[in-house]
């Protein structure tokens, strides 16, 4: 059995606040197989991250351990007390008001009116009183970014948020990611396969292979970015390779 050796800070409000995660000698067993091995990791505040990596290699697997959702683990594991996580799939409860999945769960009565400023900063004002079943899936997307907002994190996870999404759904919704982390300045560590996504949105891109982060660099480029200058491609082309994608093929693996 595995020793869990994770420690939380206490976040910012308390003044003792470091860094929003801060991961060292990480190890996740599955069976024989570490899926995580030895993993370094810190995130600033404030950084957007993107994680990539080719499928099986345990995106999924960190993301939910900086959630404390797996605590079958070896290392040393501290994150932020005020975090959020968003999922491929909304995981808005059916037989709740749009409004109340927002505010549940967060100390004290529902705060109808924290629900209704949440929902307005995503575009979803009209959408307070219904039943989830009747958003479309970039409304229901945008709902569980407003989910994860209202609790002020220091950190937002977010696995794979928009891959469910129809193109031009997906380019509406990470465009409002890119504003709402502007306004909020929480960090941000998303899980994705699309590298033209990752490099549009992220301060720093991460490649994890064989358990540990095989590669960290910066994104310098200035905001909003285009995708067709050199520099871009350059490091396009750098990513795919690192996943194993020949230059020319599709951008996400
Ligand atoms: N609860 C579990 N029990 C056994 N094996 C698991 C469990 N969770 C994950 N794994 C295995 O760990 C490996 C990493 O899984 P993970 O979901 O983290 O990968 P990923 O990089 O997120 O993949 P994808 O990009 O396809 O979503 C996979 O081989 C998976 O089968």
């Amino acid at each position: 059995m595995a020793t869990s050796v994770s420690r939380e800070l206490t976040g910012s409000d308390t003044g003792q606040y470091e860094k929003p995660a801060m991961v060292r000698g990480l190890t996740r067993r599955f069976g024989s197989r570490a899926v995580l091995d030895g993993l370094d990791l810190d995130i600033e505040p404030g950084q957007f991250v993107a994680l990539l990596g080719t499928s099986g290699c345990g995106k999924s697997t960190l993301l939910r351990i900086l959630a404390d959702l797996d605590g079958e683990i070896t290392g040393t594991v501290r994150v932020a007390t005020r975090r959020a996580v968003s999922f491929q799939a909304p995981r808005l409860l059916p037989w709740k008001r749009v409004w109340r999945n927002i505010v549940l769960g967060l100390p004290g009565k529902a705060d109808r009116a924290r629900a209704e400023q949440a929902l307005a900063e995503v575009g979803l004002s009209h959408r307070v009183d219904v039943w989830p079943k009747v958003l479309s899936g970039g409304e229901a997307q945008r709902a569980a970014l407003a989910r994860a907002l209202v609790r002020a994190p220091d950190l937002l996870l977010l696995d794979e948020p928009f891959s469910a999404l129809d193109a031009l759904t997906r380019l509406k919704v990470q465009a409002l990611v890119a504003e709402l982390w502007q306004q909020h300045r929480c960090a941000v560590l998303l899980v994705t396969h699309d590298v033209d996504e990752a490099l549009r949105l992220a301060d720093r891109v991460l490649v994890l292979r064989d358990g540990r982060i095989a590669y960290d660099q910066p994104v310098e480029a200035a905001r909003p970015r285009a995708t067709d200058t050199p520099d871009f491609l350059a490091h396009r082309t750098e990513l795919l390779s690192w996943l194993g994608v020949p230059a020319g093929d599709s951008a996400t693996t």
